[in-house]
């Protein structure tokens, strides 16, 4: 497999190039150029990089992931940036941290579409922190990846060093310290959700696999192609060497559609909702809380006194936001996925607001509240700023809030039966509940 590498024309501003340089030899200018670069007294710095796994006229005939043994590392250049050069001293630089690996899956989707350009900007790890992207895509998505990686070149972000895209996550992976991993086969007409469930899990088990193979022994997965809560279980059983608490699915997009219904009603703006959990999974029977929710610093149910609207309405409405999003779009919401994501991977890299939290879809196993253990289950989080997180332990229940929690756990367990041949424990057996749903498929 040919590794290509293709120019960010970024990192022409630190270079003391020209475009004429870049055609400096008809027959190859691109070398012509590099050898030039190499006689140039400049610091030793690693110019940003755009790689490329496969070219785009020799894709392999299977997607199957190769074992690291397998992998051939031969690299071919491209570009005129195929090669490592150096780059003159720049003061900007100098207090930057070093770079981190990002691998994001489905890279050449929706969602990634608004949120590469996010993680490139330093919005998310910040304006000091230099980033590598590495875009796991498919034989199906290479072109469009490769039309990704163009658009990341033109953006010119300094703190972008690195963009690499590929088709094997036993590449793509390597030495990832954050796992992005969005990629997953949206629910067909006439598919059963079983089938689902099967065709995603063994993407996620692949891609376990391969993280625990090649990825950093600490890396934070972030799992949000659906059915995400399983998906993310099914991905951490297959990465036995990797801490079950690393792992997280994305559910992030249902708090912050929750606070935002909260305001709507309470007639103020959205900042002032806080401790918002959501629990349970990734679906409509997920259990937005307003018992614990706070407006202004006080208790929902005082603010909002109309209980039967919290109850019926309020909760309907996060559970099935994605599906009504859909009904006006005519596809699942991206933009605002990619914002949620970005403030779940921020409220785990900083400190957590005295007194708040923020939900995330996370391992049940030693959780303080009685849910079944050994699932992916939506739950209060608070975070030091660290990467890691503690469950929050002064949370209450009432019969209400607890009824609808067992009913989340049930449909998690009943997942959790139907994947059992992709977690290593056994025959699957399906009998999942038949109002199962995804909350875009309303
Ligand atoms: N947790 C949450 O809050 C939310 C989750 N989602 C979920 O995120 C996922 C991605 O959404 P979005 O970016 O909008 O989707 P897109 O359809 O735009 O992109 C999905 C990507 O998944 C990849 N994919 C992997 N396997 C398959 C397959 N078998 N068939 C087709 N595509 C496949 C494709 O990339 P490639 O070919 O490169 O593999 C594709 O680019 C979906 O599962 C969606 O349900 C969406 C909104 C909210
Ligand atoms: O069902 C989908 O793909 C969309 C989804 O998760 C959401 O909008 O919350």
């Amino acid at each position: 497999m040919a590794l290509i590498e293709i120019s960010p024309s970024s990192y022409a501003r630190s270079r003391a190039l020209s475009p004429s340089d870049l055609s400096s030899s008809p027959s190859n200018p691109l070398l012509a150029f590099k050898n030039r670069q190499r006689s140039v007294p400049f610091s030793a710095r690693r110019i940003p990089r755009i790689l490329c796994s496969v070219a785009p006229n020799q894709v392999e005939t299977s997607v199957l992931p190769t074992a690291p043994a397998d992998v051939e590392s031969k690299r071919e250049c491209f570009g005129v940036f195929c090669t490592t050069y150096d780059l003159k001293e720049d003061e900007e630089t100098k207090s930057w941290k070093s770079l981190i690996n990002i691998a994001v899956s489905g890279a050449a989707g929706m969602i990634s579409n608004h949120l590469l350009f996010k993680l490139a900007s330093g919005e998310v790890f910040g304006p000091d922190q230099p980033v590598a992207l590495k875009l796991l895509g498919s034989e199906r998505s290479l072109q469009a990846l490769e039309g990704v990686a163009m658009e990341l070149e033109d953006s010119l972000y300094p703190l972008l060093r690195e963009v690499s895209i590929g088709i094997n996550p036993y590449e793509v992976f390597q030495d990832a310290e954050w796992a992005l991993l969005i990629g997953a086969k949206p629910r067909g007409p006439g598919m059963e959700r079983a089938g689902l469930l099967d065709i995603n899990g063994q993407i996620f088990a692949e891609q376990g696999k391969a993280l625990n193979a090649v990825a950093s022994r600490n890396v934070k997965v972030m799992v949000v192609g659906n059915p995400c809560n399983t998906n993310a279980l099914i991905c951490l059983k297959n990465a036995p060497d990797i801490p079950a608490k690393n792992f997280h699915a994305l559910t992030r997009l249902d708090e912050n559609r929750a606070k935002c219904q909260l305001a709507l009603k309470a007639g103020v703006f959205y900042d002032k909702v806080s401790n918002m959990t959501i629990w349970g999974n990734h679906s409509t029977t997920q259990v937005p809380d307003f018992l614990n929710a706070k407006i202004n610093g006080m208790p929902v149910t005082e603010v909002v006194t109309d209980i039967k609207w919290l109850k019926e309405e309020f909760t309907k409405r996060v559970q099935q936001r994605g599906g009504a999003l859909i009904q006006k779009w005519g596809r699942s919401s991206a933009a605002s996925t990619a914002v949620s994501i970005v403030d779940s991977i921020r409220s785990l890299i900083t400190p957590t607001p005295e007194g708040d939290w923020f939900s995330s879809g996370v391992y049940t196993t030693g959780n303080p509240y009685g849910i079944a253990e050994d699932i992916v289950f939506s739950m209060p989080c608070r975070s030091n700023g660290d990467g890691d997180y503690e469950l929050v332990k002064d949370v209450i229940f009432d019969d209400y809030l607890w009824e609808r929690i067992k009913k989340t756990e049930a449909e998690l367990l009943a997942e959790k039966r139907c994947v059992a041949h992709l977690t290593g424990e056994g025959n699957a057996y399906c009998d999942l509940p038949e109002d199962t749903m995804l909350p875009g498929e309303q």
